[in-house]
C-alpha cells in the first residue's frame, strides 16, 4: 500500500468514504494495476475490534463515538413529534460495520420501478446478477434446511462467488421454525428464492456473517483487505474530506479535480486525475456536494459558499423504513439464552465459536397486505388510495405514487417486511415478551438532508417527514393490524400467552384507530435512509444520471445509498452491494478499465 497525506499527492481516482460502497469500488477498480486510487476514510480501520466482529455484541457499536457518525432527525411532527436517532458507521466498513446483519433482497418490481423512472439499465434483469456477484453464500445444514423450509436454491448458493461471506444460521430455535411454520398455516410460506425478486411470505434471512468463524464479514474485511496490499491501493484513515475541488476546464465544463481533507489538524489537498466519487452515505454525500458549492443558491449563500452549479435536488427526496411494532407476553417457561451468563456466552463464543454471541435470529416475511384483509377491507384500502393522490404535480411524485399504490394493492407483492425479536416495544420492568415488527417497505413519504453551516464538522438538518404522506400511515397501519393476525396465527399463538400482556398498552390494534396511534407513538427507524442524491432525470428531481455522474459536473459520481430513487422492498444493503458492483462495471467501461478474472 502506497503512502499518503503529501499535498502534492495525486491519483487517478479518489473515492471518499471506505464504507460499504466505497470498499467495493476499491476492490473492483484496482483490478487494472495502471489506475492508482486513494481511499479516504474519516474513521478508523477497527476490524479487531470484538465488537465489530463478534455478532452478539453489535449493539455496543450504536450511539458510541467511537464506531458512529451519531446523527439525529429534527423533530418529526408526524410521529407526535419525537427525534430518532440515525446512527452511521465512521469506520473502516462504514455502516456495514455496525449494521445487524440481515441480507434481505428487492422485488423484481421494485427495480424494474427504478428503470421506468427513466434510468436504463437499471431494470431487474439487468441488476439482478449483481445481488450474486458481491457475496458467497455458505450453503445451510441439511436440518436447517428442513427446519426452516429454505427456499434459496442450491444453484443460486453454488453461483454466489463474491467477497462478502453470508450464511444461515448454524442452529433454529422454537420460535424461528415456529414463525416460518406459521407463515405455511396461512397459505403465505415463501417458496421462491428471495435472490429471484418474487419473493412472498414468511422466510429465515441469511445474514453477512461468515459460516466458518462466525464473525461479521463487512464492506472492510471483505472487500478491502484482500485488496490494501495492492501498489495502487492508496488510504487515509481519519480524515475527514471538507470539499471537492472543482475547476472549470477548456472546453467549458465544470470538473472535479481533487478533495481538500483535513486530518490532525492539517489541511491536504489531493488531485485525482480521472474521477472523484463520493461514497460517504446517505447524510454526508448532499452534505459534501453543497460543501463545494453544488446544490440549491438559496442555501449556499445562505451559509456563504459559492455556488459552483445550482441543483435544487441535492439533499432532497430523503426515504426510510419506518417500522411499527406490537408486543405480546410469551408463554412462562419459553426462555431460550435468559439462563446464559455473558461470561459463559463469551467463554463458548471466544473458546470455539459457539453459543448466543455467533449469531443474531433472523425470521423475515415478505408481507402482502390483501391476504389479511377480508373483502370489505380490500374495498375500503381501495377507496383509501383513490382519496389520495399524488401529494405534488411532480412527475416523479406521480411515478412513485402509482408504483407504491399498484404494488401495495396487490397480493403477490409484499409491501412490508415483518420480522420478530425479543426487545419490548416499549420498556418494561418484568415480563417476557415477543415482539412482531412491520417495516413499511414503500414510503411515499420524502424528506431533506441539508448543511446547517459551511463548517464540514457540523452535521447536517435530517429531516424525514415520516408519515407526511397520509397514504403511508394508511398503509402502515393496516401491516400493524396483520401482525395482530399473525400472533393469533398457530404455532406462534402457542407461544404466546392467553390473554396475556400486549405492549403498547391500552391500544388494541386491530382498531384502525389505535393502529395508527402505535404508529404515531411508537414506530422508529428501520435504519434505510436513502435518495439524497437520486439517480433520476434532472427534472424528476435528479442529482446524478443513470451512469451515477453528477449532472452539470466533469468527473465526478455518487455511488452509495444517496443514489437509490426508490426504497427497495427489503432491507436496503443487498441493494446498496448491488449498486456499487454494477457502479464499479460502468466506470470501468467509461475510464477503460481492465478487469481481472
Ligand atoms: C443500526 C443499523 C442497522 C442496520 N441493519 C441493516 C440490516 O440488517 N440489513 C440491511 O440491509 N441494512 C441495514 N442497515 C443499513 C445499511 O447498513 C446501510 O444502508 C449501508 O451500509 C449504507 O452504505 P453506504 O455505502 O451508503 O454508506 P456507508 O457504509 O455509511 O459508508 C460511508 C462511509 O463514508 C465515510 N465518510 C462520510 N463522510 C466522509 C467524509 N467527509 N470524509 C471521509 N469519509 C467520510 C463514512 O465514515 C463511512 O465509512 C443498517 C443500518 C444501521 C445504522
Amino acid at each position: 500500500m502506497g503512502s499518503t497525506g503529501d499535498s502534492s499527492d495525486e491519483f487517478d481516482i479518489i473515492i471518499v468514504g471506505a464504507g460499504t460502497s466505497g470498499c467495493v469500488l476499491v476492490n473492483r477498480l484496482s483490478e487494472d494495476p495502471n489506475v492508482s486510487i486513494l481511499l479516504v476514510e474519516a474513521g478508523e480501520d477497527q476490524s479487531a475490534d470484538e465488537n465489530v466482529y463478534t455478532p452478539g455484541l453489535c449493539t455496543a457499536l450504536l450511539g458510541n463515538d467511537q464506531y458512529d457518525w451519531r446523527y439525529t432527525s429534527e423533530i418529526e411532527p408526524g410521529i407526535n413529534g419525537r427525534q430518532i436517532l440515525h446512527p452511521r458507521g465512521k469506520i473502516i466498513g462504514g455502516t456495514s460495520s455496525i449494521n445487524s446483519f440481515a441480507l434481505i433482497y428487492p422485488s423484481a418490481a421494485g427495480m424494474d420501478a427504478w428503470a421506468e423512472l427513466g434510468n436504463k439499465g437499471w431494470d431487474w434483469k439487468s441488476i439482478q446478477p449483481y445481488f450474486k456477484k458481491f457475496q458467497t453464500i455458505y450453503p445451510p445444514t441439511p436440518e436447517v434446511k428442513k427446519d426452516l423450509h429454505v427456499a434459496h436454491n442450491d444453484e443460486t448458493i453454488a453461483a454466489s462467488h463474491g467477497p462478502l461471506k453470508a450464511a444461515f444460521p448454524p442452529t433454529v430455535r422454537p420460535l424461528q421454525k415456529a414463525w416460518v411454520d406459521t407463515f405455511r398455516t396461512l397459505g403465505l410460506e415463501n417458496r421462491s428464492d428471495p435472490l429471484e425478486g418474487h419473493a412472498l411470505g414468511g422466510h429465515t434471512s441469511t445474514c453477512h456473517i461468515s459460516g466458518d468463524k462466525y464473525e461479521r464479514s463487512h464492506a472492510g474485511v471483505a472487500f478491502f483487505n484482500p485488496v490494501r496490499e495492492r501498489k495502487n491501493v492508496h488510504l487515509v484513515t481519519g480524515a475527514l474530506v471538507r470539499k471537492v475541488e472543482l475547476e472549470k476546464q477548456q472546453d467549458g465544463v465544470l470538473t472535479a479535480t481533487g478533495v481538500l481533507y483535513s486530518k490532525n489538524g492539517a489541511e491536504f489537498q489531493v488531485k485525482a486525475k480521472k474521477e472523484v466519487i463520493l461514497a460517504s452515505g446517505v447524510f454526508n454525500t448532499p452534505q459534501l456536494l453543497e460543501l463545494s458549492g453544488i446544490g440549491n443558491p438559496e442555501l449556499l449563500q445562505k451559509h456563504g459558499i459559492e455556488v459552483k452549479h445550482a441543483n435544487v435536488n441535492v439533499g432532497e427526496n430523503l426515504q426510510d423504513h419506518i417500522k411499527a411494532a406490537i408486543s405480546f407476553e410469551e408463554i412462562d417457561g419459553y426462555e431460550p439464552g435468559a439462563s446464559v451468563s455473558s461470561s459463559e456466552m463469551r467463554a463458548s463464543y471466544e473458546k470455539d465459536r459457539t453459543g448466543p454471541w455467533t449469531w443474531t435470529a433472523h425470521s423475515f416475511a415478505y408481507m402482502p397486505l390483501p391476504p389479511f384483509l377480508d373483502a370489505a377491507g380490500k374495498e375500503e384500502l381501495s377507496k383509501v388510495v383513490e382519496q389520495h393522490p399524488p401529494s405534488s404535480g411532480s412527475s416523479f411524485a406521480k411515478a412513485q405514487h402509482d408504483f407504491i399504490c399498484k404494488t401495495t394493492l396487490s397480493p403477490d407483492q409484499g409491501t412490508s417486511t415483518a420480522f420478530q425479536s425479543r426487545r419490548p416495544v416499549v420498556p418494561v420492568k418484568e415480563g417476557n415478551y415477543i415482539t412482531l415488527s412491520c417495516m413499511l417497505s414503500y414510503p411515499l413519504s420524502t424528506g431533506s438532508s441539508h448543511i446547517q453551516s459551511s463548517d464540514p464538522t457540523t452535521k447536517p438538518t435530517i429531516h424525514f417527514n415520516y408519515y407526511n404522506h397520509p397514504l403511508d400511515l394508511e398503509f402502515h397501519a393496516r401491516h400493524v393490524q396483520s401482525l395482530a393476525k399473525l400472533a393469533q396465527t398457530q404455532p406462534l399463538a402457542s407461544f404466546l400467552k392467553p390473554g396475556g400482556k400486549t405492549l403498547p398498552a391500552n391500544l388494541d390494534p386491530t382498531n384502525i384507530d389505535d393502529a395508527k396511534e402505535i404508529c404515531k407513538g411508537f414506530s422508529t427507524t428501520n435504519y434505510h435512509p436513502c435518495g439524497t442524491a437520486a439517480m433520476l432525470p434532472e427534472a424528476m428531481g435528479g442529482v446524478v444520471d443513470e451512469r451515477l455522474r453528477v449532472y452539470g459536473i466533469g468527473n465526478l459520481r455518487v455511488v452509495d445509498a444517496s443514489v437509490v430513487p426508490i426504497e427497495p422492498r427489503g432491507n436496503i444493503i443487498t441493494t446498496v452491494y448491488a449498486v456499487a458492483e454494477k457502479a464499479a462495471d460502468l466506470i470501468k467501461k467509461d475510464l477503460g478499465l481492465k478487469t481481472s478474472g
